[in-house]
C-alpha cells in the first residue's frame, strides 16, 4: 500500500500548494502565518530521550553560550539552503551525483586555510573525475564548518578519561582537566565555522574551482600515482573533453571557473544547531550548515536528535548501519519527509562490505515500493573500521571500494538511482587507511596518523576512489 504523504504537512505550509520548495518564486512553502518556534516545534526535542548527550555540567552557562549564538549572523543563508534541496532533488531523480566528503573531526587547530584549501581542492579535483564518469552534475558538499562534534561509542578512552566528543564539546588533550565539556566551546566552534565558510567562499568566487586549474592537478595525480596508466584513460578523456568544449567556444568563463560547495556536518549538539536556527518566511532553517545528518548512533525514532532535524527545511541526512530494517527505513521517510519532497532526505547507508550485498537491497527495495523519493547515498567508511596490528583504528582501501561496488550492484539490480558518496577524507598527505597505490600497511600508519578521530583517505587514495567510481559510473 503506498503512503499518504499529504498528511503530515509542517505548520506554514498552505494544504494544496504543491509548488516544492524553493520554486516559483517562493523561498519554502507559502507562509499562512507568522510561525513561532513553539507553533514549528522547534524546542520539542528537549523533552525527548537524547542519545549522546554532551556531558554538559553547567547549563546554566549552556544557556548563556545559547543566548549569544542565538543572536549572531547565521554560518549559511535560506536561500543557499534551498538551492542545495533543489539541487538534490536532481540527484534524486536520477539526474545528478552527491559527492560529500572531509575531516571525521574537524578541529580548532587545523582550521587554517592550508587544510581548508587542501581539502577543499581534493574534493574538487574528485568532482571533476566523477562528473566525467557519471555524465551528470555532481553536487558537492563539504563536512566543513561545522563538523566539530563526535559521537563516541565508549564514554571513556583507553587511558580512562572521559572520551573526546569534538572540538565543539571538549579537547583531545590526554588530561581530565581537558576533557571537561566546555559550552563555551560552542561559541569558538561558531567563529571557526563562520571563517571557514568566509574564506572558502571567497577563494571559489576567486576560481578556486577553475575546471582547467582542477582538471590539470588530476593530470599530475596520474602522472605519479603507481597506478597512474590504469586512470590516464579517462583522463585522457577529460582532456579531450576540454579541448572540445575550447573548440566549439562554449567557454562560458563564470559556468567554468565557479563552483558552489555546501558545508554540511553532524546534528549532534542540538544546542548548537537549535541556537543557529531561524525562522524565514514560516520555516525553520538550521543555518549552521546547508545539509545536517543524524548518525547511526543517535537516529532513534523517538528521539531528541531525528524530532529536530524533522522540523528545519534544510535538507537533511540520517545514516543506517546493517541493522536497520525496511519498516524502520519507511517510518524515518514518513517522519523527515511528511511531503515527500525529492531532495529533502537523504539515506546514507554504511553497512560495511561484507553486508552492504545482503543488507542495503530490502531497504531500497520497499523505499522505492512505497514511493518514498530519497537520495540513496553511500558511506564506506564507517562500517569498514578495524584495528591494526599495532593500535590503529583504520580502514582498508579495498574494502572502500568494495562496499562501493556492492553498492552500485544494489542499484543495478533495483533500477534504482545510485546517488551518491560520502567520504572520511582530506587533502593532505596522511597514513590512516591502508592500501590503494602507495600500498600503505600497518607499520606505515605512525608516519603521519594525525586524525582527532576516524581514519581518513589522504589525497591519493581519496583520487584513486574518486577514479575508480567514475569507472563503475561508466561500467
Ligand atoms: O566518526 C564516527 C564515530 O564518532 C566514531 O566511529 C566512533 O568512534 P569510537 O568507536 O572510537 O568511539
Ligand atoms: C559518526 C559518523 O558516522 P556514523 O554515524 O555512520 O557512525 C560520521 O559520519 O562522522
Amino acid at each position: 500500500m503506498r503512503h499518504e504523504w499529504h498528511e503530515l504537512r509542517h505548520p506554514g505550509l498552505e494544504l494544496g500548494d504543491n509548488r516544492q520548495p524553493g520554486e516559483s518564486g517562493v523561498t519554502i512553502g507559502r507562509p499562512t502565518t507568522v510561525a513561532s518556534a513553539e507553533d514549528l516545534g522547534l524546542d520539542r526535542w528537549r523533552t525527548l530521550p537524547r542519545a549522546q548527550m554532551p556531558p554538559w555540567e553547567d547549563y546554566d552557562e549552556v544557556e548563556q553560550v545559547c543566548r549569544v549564538l542565538d543572536s549572531v549572523p547565521s554560518v549559511v543563508a535560506p536561500y543557499e539552503v534551498d538551492q542545495l534541496r533543489q539541487r538534490l532533488a536532481q540527484v534524486c531523480e536520477g539526474k545528478a551525483f552527491l559527492l560529500q566528503g572531509g575531516d571525521c573531526a574537524e578541529t580548532f587547530a587545523d582550521n587554517t586555510e592550508h587544510h581548508l584549501l587542501a581539502n577543499a581542492r581534493t574534493l574538487l579535483q574528485m568532482a571533476v573525475v566523477l562528473t566525467y564518469g557519471a555524465s551528470m552534475p555532481v553536487v558537492k558538499v563539504a563536512r566543513v564548518a561545522g563538523q566539530y562534534t563526535k559521537p563516541r561509542s565508549q564514554a571513556l578512552d583507553s587511558l580512562g578519561l572521559p572520551a573526546y566528543r569534538g572540538d565543539m564539546i571538549n579537547s583531545l588533550e590526554p588530561t581530565p582537566q581537558a576533557r571537561v565539556a566546555d559550552p563555551q566551546r560552542m561559541i569558538r566552534a561558531y567563529a571557526n565555522a563562520a571563517a571557514a565558510m568566509n574564506m572558502l567562499r571567497a577563494y571559489l568566487g576567486g576560481g578556486l574551482g577553475d575546471l582547467h586549474a582542477v582538471h590539470d592537478w588530476n593530470r599530475d595525480f596520474v602522472r605519479t600515482s603507481a597506478f597512474g596508466e590504469r586512470y590516464e584513460a579517462i583522463a585522457r578523456e577529460i582532456d579531450r573533453a576540454l579541448a572540445f568544449i575550447r573548440a566549439c567556444g562554449m567557454t562560458d568563463e563564470e559556468a567554468l571557473r565557479t563552483v558552489t560547495l555546501y558545508a554540511s556536518h553532524e546534528a549532534l549538539a542540538l544546542e548548537y544547531d537549535r541556537a543557529l536556527t531561524r525562522i524565514a518566511d514560516g520555516r525553520a532553517y538550521g543555518l549552521s550548515g546547508h545539509f545536517l545528518w543524524v548518525g547511526e548512533r543517535t537516529r532513534d525514532l523517538d528521539g531528541a536528535h531525528l524530532d529536530f532535524i524533522s522540523r528545519i527545511a534544510n535538507p537533511i541526512g540520517v545514516k543506517l548501519g546493517p541493522t536497520t530494517t525496511p519498516e524502520y527505513a519507511l517510518r524515518l521517510c514518513e517522519m523527515l519527509n511528511p511531503d515527500n519532497i525529492p531532495g529533502k532526505l537523504t539515506l546514507i547507508s554504511r553497512m560495511g562490505n561484507h553486508q552492504v550485498r545482503d543488507a542495503l537491497p530490502k531497504l531500497v527495495e520497499t523505499v522505492r515500493d512505497n514511493g518514498a523519493k530519497v537520495v540513496w547515498q553511500c558511506d564506506p567508511m564507517h562500517g569498514n573500521t578495524h584495528e591494526s596490528s599495532n593500535g590503529y583504528k583504520t580502514r582498508h582501501f579495498d574494502r572502500i571500494v568494495d562496499e562501493v561496488l556492492g553498492y552500485f550492484e544494489v542499484h543495478k539490480m533495483l533500477g534504482t538511482h545510485p546517488g551518491g558518496i560520502h567520504i572520511e577524507l582530506t587533502g593532505e598527505d596522511v597514513t590512516e587507511c591502508l592500501g590503494g597505490a602507495q600500498a600503505l600497511v600497518d607499520s606505515d600508519l605512525p608516519g603521519r596518523y594525525e586524525t582527532a578521530c576516524d581514519p581518513r583517505l589522504n589525497t591519493q587514495q581519496s583520487l584513486e576512489l574518486a577514479f575508480l567510481v567514475a569507472e563503475m559510473l561508466r561500467g
